[in-house]
């Protein structure tokens, strides 16, 4: 698979520094200016007609009386990456959190509608949402690492499968492997891992998320906390980790979504408003609103 990287013309440190001139204009309120109408990317294709893997229909869902998703349906396809994309509050996050049930830890909120994963209504009340976090997988905004050595951040879910010995050194090995940070910690398994820079932490996240198996990662603005070439290294984990995994990611960051993803959602106002091809979406939007936000019109 291509490895999204390439970016004619448009070098890692200079797309980096746009994007993070794009973030501080964002920051300070002003109107984003865009680096380019159209990002010179080089999106990873879909890959042929690839599975869907999670199909989502027609989901509502409440915080309260606040309604905040409104008939969203979209598909997420097989070892695909689907980036989703929107203005602040348009239900991003919202929406990921359904995915894997995480909204259920907030009181009060409600959800309707159908998310089929393999076959399965994912909001049904008799799902068992254990499992299902451990098939679908997430990872956070801030790396957020457990006040514990290297080895038993990756090792603990395993230990709370019941595994044990010489079976949970292997699969933390491969999954330290998995998440591109093995070579950097090999020698201080032992070590906290708060003593890991903020990238290598959320590398450790995604090791620790890897480490039980999943088949869909969640990643909720995996790369906002962290510099410029932290943001890189996991931006190129993303395109090897589809190899292997279904990945939804959350990102403001319009060049992060074009460099990763192969499909992209565009969300306003806890709607979707479109969702196709990322290439078709930076290229060829179909509807006014996304033209508008990628353009950088408003935002
Ligand atoms: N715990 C909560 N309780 C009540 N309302 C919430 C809660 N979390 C989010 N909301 C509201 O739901 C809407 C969607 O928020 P959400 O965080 O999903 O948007 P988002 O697109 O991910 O935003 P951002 O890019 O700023 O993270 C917003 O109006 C937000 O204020």
């Amino acid at each position: 698979m291509n490895s999204g990287f390439n970016q004619p013309g448009r070098s890692a440190q200079t797309a980096q520094a746009q994007d993070a001139q794009e973030e501080r204009n964002d920051q300070q309120g002003q109107p984003k200016v865009p680096v380019t109408t159209v990002p010179q990317t080089l999106t990873p294709q879909p890959t042929s007609d690839t599975g869907l893997k999670i199909d989502v229909k027609d989901t509502n869902f409440y915080y309260g009386s606040k309604q905040a998703l409104y008939e969203v349906s979209l598909p997420i396809r097989e070892r695909q990456v689907t980036a989703l994309i929107g203005p602040s509050g348009c239900g991003k996050s919202t929406f990921l959190r359904t995915l894997n049930r995480m909204n259920d830890l907030i009181p009060n909120t409600r959800v309707e509608g159908e998310a089929l994963f393999d076959g399965e209504n994912i909001y049904d009340k008799r799902t068992d949402v254990v499992l299902l976090r451990q098939r679908i997988g997430m990872v956070f905004q801030r790396p957020n690492p457990f006040p514990k050595s290297i080895f038993e951040n990756v090792a603990y879910g395993l230990h709370v499968q019941g595994k044990k010995g010489k079976q949970v050194e292997e699969m933390v090995e491969r999954s330290l492997r998995g998440a591109a940070l093995w070579d950097e910690v090999k020698d201080r398994l032992k070590s906290s891992a708060l003593g890991l820079s903020g990238g290598q932490q959320q590398r450790l996240c995604i090791a620790r998320a890897l480490a039980v198996q999943p088949e869909v990662l969640l990643m909720d603005e995996p790369a906002s906390a962290l510099d410029p070439i932290a943001t890189l290294k996991i931006e190129e984990l993303v395109t090897e980790l589809v190899k292997d995994y279904t990945i939804v990611i959350v990102t403001h960051n319009m060049q992060q979504a074009a460099r990763v993803s192969q499909f992209t959602g565009f969300f306003l106002s806890g709607k979707l408003v479109e969702y196709a091809a990322t290439r078709d979406i930076f290229e060829r939007p179909k509807k006014k609103e996304t033209e508008d936000y990628i353009s950088g019109r408003f935002g």
